[in-house]
C-alpha cells in the first residue's frame, strides 16, 4: 500500500435531503491500494456517501474527487473508473452467466477479443467454466458473489465499491470472498467497502466508523482498539453507538 496516494478526497461533504442531514461534514482520504472499511449502524449514512463518490448523486456542498474526478462535474469519468458492486443489483439473475459478463462488457466498451480472453480467465479463476451456460439464478450465493465481484472488476477499475458485499453468507465463504479482494488491492486497486460484520472490519487497512451522518473515528483497526480499549472491532463499535446514545 502507498500511503502517498490519495484517490479519493473528501472534504466537508454535506448531503441533505430536505431539512434531514444525512451526511455531515465528512472529511477523510482513501489512499491507493488501501482496503477502506465504511462502517456505521442502519441509516448512518454509508450509502448515501457511497452513492455520492459513485457519481450517482449530487452532494450538498463540500469538495469530493474520485480517482481525480469531480464528483459535480465528471462523474461520467467517475463511473468509467470504478467498480460497484451491491448486495442486490450486481447481476441479472434470469440471464447465463456468460450473458451477463458479455453485458457488463459491452457497457464498458470491452472489445470482443478482450472480453473473451478476460471471460475465459475470470471462468478458469471461479472453477465455472462447466456452468458459463448457467442462469444466474440456479448459482449459490457465495458463487455470486464471487461472480459479481469480478464482473464489478471486469474493466479493471482503479477504485471498487463494495456495498455490503458478503450479507448472507457463511464465515467460510466470506473469507474466500475476502481473499479476492486482497488480491485485487495487491494489484493496486483501492477498495471501499461496507460490511455490518466486525470480523470483515479487522481486514480492512482503516475503517472509518459513522454515527447518525458523521465520522466518530478513523483508523487502523489495530488503533481504533487501543483507542477505546477493546479487545476486537465489536468493542469498538459498541463503545461508539453507546456514547451516540448518550450525547456524548
Ligand atoms: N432519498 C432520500 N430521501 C430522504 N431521506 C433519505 C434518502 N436516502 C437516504 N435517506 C435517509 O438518510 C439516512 C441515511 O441513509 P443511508 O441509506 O445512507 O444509511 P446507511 O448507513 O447506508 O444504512 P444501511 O446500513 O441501512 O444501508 C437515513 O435516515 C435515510 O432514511
Amino acid at each position: 500500500m502507498n500511503q502517498q496516494t490519495p484517490v479519493i478526497t473528501v472534504k466537508d461533504m454535506v448531503k441533505k435531503f430536505g431539512s434531514f442531514t444525512a451526511n455531515d461534514h465528512l472529511n477523510f482520504e482513501v489512499y491507493k491500494g488501501e482496503i477502506f472499511g465504511f462502517l456505521g449502524a442502519n441509516g448512518a449514512g454509508k450509502t448515501t456517501a457511497m452513492r455520492i463518490l459513485s457519481g450517482l448523486s449530487a452532494p450538498t456542498s463540500g469538495e469530493i474527487t474520485v480517482g481525480g474526478f469531480d464528483v459535480y462535474k465528471q462523474t461520467e469519468q467517475i463511473k468509467r473508473n470504478i467498480g460497484y458492486m451491491s448486495q442486490k443489483f450486481s447481476l441479472y439473475e434470469d440471464m447465463t452467466i456468460a450473458e451477463n459478463i458479455r453485458f457488463y462488457a459491452g457497457i464498458y466498451g470491452i472489445s470482443v477479443k478482450q472480453r473473451k480472453e478476460k471471460e475465459q480467465l475470470l471462468l478458469k479463476k471461479l472453477n465455472l467454466e462447466s456452468e458459463r451456460d448457467k442462469l444466474i439464478a440456479s448459482l449459490p450465493l457465495g458463487w455470486k458473489q464471487k461472480l459479481a465481484f469480478s464482473i464489478a472488476i471486469f474493466h479493471d477499475p482503479q477504485i471498487v465499491f463494495l456495498d455490503e458485499p458478503t450479507g448472507g453468507v457463511d464465515p467460510i465463504t466470506r473469507r474466500q470472498f475476502w481473499d479476492f479482494i486482497y488480491e485485487a488491492a495487491a494489484e493496486g486497486k483501492t477498495i471501499f467497502v461496507t460490511t455490518h460484520y466486525m470480523d470483515e472490519a479487522e481486514y480492512c487497512d482503516r475503517v472509518s466508523i459513522m454515527v447518525d451522518g458523521r465520522i466518530a473515528a478513523l483508523d487502523t483497526p489495530e488503533n481504533l482498539k487501543k483507542q477505546f480499549q477493546s479487545e476486537d472491532m465489536d468493542g469498538v463499535f459498541l463503545k461508539l453507538a453507546r456514547a451516540a446514545k448518550n450525547g456524548e
